[in-house]
């Protein structure tokens, strides 16, 4: 089969713009992608270099040659901001800048050299490879690291530094023009402008994984507290009653007393602090327990204890209680709020009793509590 470069090089740069103009154009349409953005115009800067490149014969050299390259510099530094954004990090403009100067005054520092191509590249796949292994750090140290998306472009930008290392040993072997002509260039370039394709690719992924487990935990969780929402809270009961098929478990049910007062008196911004701080309160008695709890709805919370926690639910109530009552709960608006809050508990064997039973045996607890004065906990763990 018979290539012809020009048509190939013509084909490449045209998918390459189109697939990077679709990365800008969702970019745009997802403001809070930025991510995208970032990448997005640096693929366009990269495609625009590219095309200044392939006209170099009907435009005047400085512009396909330094200009190009200066571009090429620019459109590399948007991969490493592109991270930044993505991780929610700042972007560090000043020295993204700074990086691109250098290189470009080190590119018009050499333009008279004898072996200006060979440099030139050199200068270019170094600059490359600090600019990705300023993004490569950016992905390894990131709390996602683990994340398909992210270990996808980890993979490919070390092999794209691989092959931008292969180019600088062709460039330092090469003299005086020789290395525009060697098939070995060509070949190196072919590959890297795969890998780019690939690499353009796992970066709409990853912002996709990223938009997903976003949705994913607005689904599963109560904006105002962070705590799991009923329908998550029913979702992962269901599953820890079956890993702890056989074993006893307990179910606790949180009402807030008078909490309508609360916000009748203090206002709902009051009331709204008055749940937070029940919600940290939960995260702190329950860090050192099997315990999956969430917010049931309104100013009701639910917890399950599964292992040892359910043999010590009575007193895990009572801590509960016991901490809300103690102290008053000061408001953003510096008011103090005196909250009591009565507990039903149930307990059943998992596999046996199921979650429903436990939620309405618990619920019967929590109504005696309310009748009983309030302020207390009801309920036993051998009532199902
Ligand atoms: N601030 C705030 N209030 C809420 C929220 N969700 C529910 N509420 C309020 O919680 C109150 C619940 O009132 P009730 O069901 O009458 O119960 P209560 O006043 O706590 O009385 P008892 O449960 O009988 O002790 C209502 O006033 C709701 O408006 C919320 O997200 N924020």
């Amino acid at each position: 089969m018979q290539l012809h470069l020009g048509t190939l090089y013509v084909v490449q740069l045209t998918t390459f713009t189109l697939l990077t103009l679709a990365v800008l154009l969702m970019g745009l349409r997802y403001p809070q992608e930025q991510a995208l953005r970032h990448w997005g115009i640096g693929g366009i800067l990269a495609s625009v270099s590219m095309l200044l490149i392939a006209l170099r014969p009907a435009i005047p050299l400085w512009l396909s040659v330094e200009v190009a390259n200066i571009v090429l510099f620019a459109a590399l530094s948007l991969t490493w901001s592109g991270a930044l954004a993505l991780e929610q990090r700042p972007v560090r403009w000043r020295l993204q800048f700074s990086l691109v100067f250098l290189a470009s005054a080190l590119l018009l520092a050499i333009s008279n050299a004898p072996a200006y191509f060979e440099q030139r590249a050199a200068l270019y796949s170094s600059c490359y490879m600090m600019f990705n292994l300023l993004t490569l750090r950016v992905f390894v140290s990131s709390p996602h690291r683990q994340r398909l998306g992210y270990r996808l472009i980890t993979t490919l930008v070390l092999l794209l530094m691989l092959a931008q290392m292969g180019r600088i040993t062709l460039a330092m072997h090469f003299s005086q023009g020789e290395l525009a002509g060697s098939p070995f260039f060509a070949m190196a370039n072919f590959v890297l402008i795969l890998l780019e394709f690939a690499k353009i690719l796992a970066f709409i992924f990853v912002c996709f994984e990223a938009l997903e487990i976003r949705l994913y935990k607005l689904a599963m969780h109560d904006p105002l507290t962070g705590l799991y929402n009923r329908r998550a809270f029913h979702d992962q009961a269901a599953l820890r009653l079956a890993v702890h098929a056989g074993q006893p478990v307990a179910l606790l049910v949180l009402d807030l007393d008078f909490f309508k007062q609360v916000n009748d008196h203090h206002g709902h911004q009051a009331g709204d602090d008055v749940l937070v701080h029940l919600a940290r309160l939960l995260h702190a008695q329950l860090a050192p327990f099997d315990a999956l709890y969430g917010r049931s709805g309104g100013e009701e919370f639910v917890i399950l204890l599964t292992g040892n926690a359910a043999n010590l639910a009575p007193l895990i109530a009572e801590n509960i209680r016991g901490a809300l009552a103690a102290d008053a709960i000061q408001t953003s608006d510096a008011q103090h709020i005196q909250q009591t809050t009565s507990i039903g508990l149930a307990g059943g064997i998992a596999g046996q009793h199921t979650l429903r039973q436990l939620i309405m045996e618990a619920d019967m607890a929590l109504y005696q509590a309310k009748q009983q004065g309030r302020d207390c906990v009801r309920g036993a763990m051998n009532t199902l």
